[in-house]
C-alpha cells in the first residue's frame, strides 16, 4: 500500500504529567491537500500538529512527514541525508519580532531554513525582499513592508504571518487557529486569501480550527475527533467547487454539512464524558458536497 505524503500511524502521545492526549490516532493526508481537524477542547488537535513539526515525539506508533520518520523517542529519522521537510507555521498570535520591519518579518524562514539561508547574506537578499513584497501584495499589504509590526492591526499582521509562513515555499503548511483571535469580517476576508494562496502555491496543508465554517469553506477533507484522548472518529470530504466564496458557504448543502459536523463533536464530547448522548447523530451522509 502506498504511503500517503503525512502518515500517522496507530499514534499515542503521553505528555510528562501522564496526560494521554493521542491515543489509536491514525491519519493519511496525500501531498498537496488541505485537511482540516476540528474536535471536542483539548482532544489533541494542537498535539499532532507538534507531532509534524517535530516538536514532541510519539510515546508509541509512526509519525511521517514527506517520507521521514519522527519516531518514537530517540529513534533517528529513516532517510538519512534527506533534507529536512520545509514546514510552515502559522498560530493564532502572529508573533513578529518588534524591532524588525515587516518585510524583516517575513524573511526570517529564508535566513534559517536551507537551501535559502546559504543565499540569505549573499546574491539573494534582494531578491527575497522581492519576493516578500511579492506576498505581501497578494494579502493586500502592498507598500507595508517597511512599517514596524505595532503599526499594524490584528488582521494585518496576521497576513504578514500567512506570508512568512509560506515565503519559503514549504511542503508543509500547519495552522493553528491562525484566524481564531479576529473579527468575523477580517476572519472572511482571510479565508479567501488563504485559499488563493493554497490554490496558488498548492502547500500541503493541515488546518485546526474551532470554526466549522471555517473547516468547510477552506478544506477538502475535514477530520473530526474524539474527545481525549483523541483519535479520528469520521473523515468527511468536501468537494464543493472552487475558489469557494462567502456567498457559496451559505448554499444549503454547505450549512448542513456544518450542522453535521457541529452534532458529530457534541456527541464526541459526550462520549468523551462518558455519559449518553443527547442529540441523535445522522450519518454524516447524504449532503451533497
Ligand atoms: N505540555 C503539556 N503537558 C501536559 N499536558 C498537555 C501539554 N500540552 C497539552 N496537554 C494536554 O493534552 C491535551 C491535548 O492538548 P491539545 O493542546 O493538543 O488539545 P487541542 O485539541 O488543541 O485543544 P484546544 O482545542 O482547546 O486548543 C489537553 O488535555 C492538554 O491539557
Amino acid at each position: 500500500m502506498s504511503q500517503s505524503f503525512i502518515q500517522l500511524s496507530d499514534v499515542m502521545l503521553r505528555y510528562g504529567g501522564g496526560t494521554i492526549a493521542l491515543d489509536h490516532t491514525t491519519l493519511g493526508i496525500d501531498r498537496g491537500d488541505f485537511v482540516a481537524l476540528v474536535g471536542p477542547s483539548g482532544c489533541g488537535k494542537s498535539t499532532i500538529l507538534k507531532l509534524l513539526a517535530g516538536l514532541l515525539r510519539p510515546t508509541s506508533g509512526a509519525v511521517i512527514a514527506g517520507g521521514r520518520e519522527v519516531g518514537p523517542a530517540g529513534a533517528r529519522p529513516t532517510a538519512a541525508g534527506r533534507p529536512a521537510l520545509r514546514i510552515g507555521l502559522a498560530f493564532q498570535n502572529p508573533t513578529m519580532l518588534p524591532w524588525l520591519t515587516i518585510r524583516e518579518n517575513v524573511m526570517i524562514p529564508l535566513k534559517i531554513v536551507e537551501p535559502f539561508r546559504q543565499d540569505y547574506a549573499r546574491k539573494k537578499r534582494g531578491e527575497y525582499a522581492e519576493r516578500a513584497d511579492a506576498l505581501l501584495a497578494q494579502v493586500g499589504l502592498r507598500g507595508f513592508g517597511d512599517k514596524r509590526p505595532w503599526q499594524l492591526s490584528g488582521g494585518m499582521l496576521q497576513r504578514a504571518s500567512l506570508c512568512r509562513a509560506l515565503v519559503h515555499q514549504p511542503e508543509l503548511l500547519l495552522l493553528d487557529e491562525p484566524f481564531g483571535a479576529l473579527d468575523q469580517f477580517t476572519r472572511e476576508e482571510l479565508w479567501d486569501i488563504m485559499q488563493t494562496l493554497w490554490m496558488t502555491q498548492r502547500p500541503t496543508v493541515l488546518l485546526v480550527t474551532h470554526d466549522l465554517r471555517e473547516s468547510a469553506y477552506l478544506a477538502n477533507r475535514i477530520c473530526v475527533m474524539s474527545a481525549r484522548p483523541g483519535r479520528i472518529l469520521e473523515t468527511r470530504d468536501v468537494d464543493f467547487a472552487r475558489p469557494r466564496t462567502l456567498q457559496s458557504s451559505y448554499d444549503p448543502a454547505f450549512g448542513a454539512l456544518v450542522q453535521q459536523l457541529r452534532m458529530r463533536i457534541a456527541e464526541a464530547r459526550c462520549e468523551g464524558d462518558a455519559t449518553p448522548s443527547p442529540v441523535s447523530v445522522p450519518a454524516l451522509q447524504g449532503v451533497a458536497a
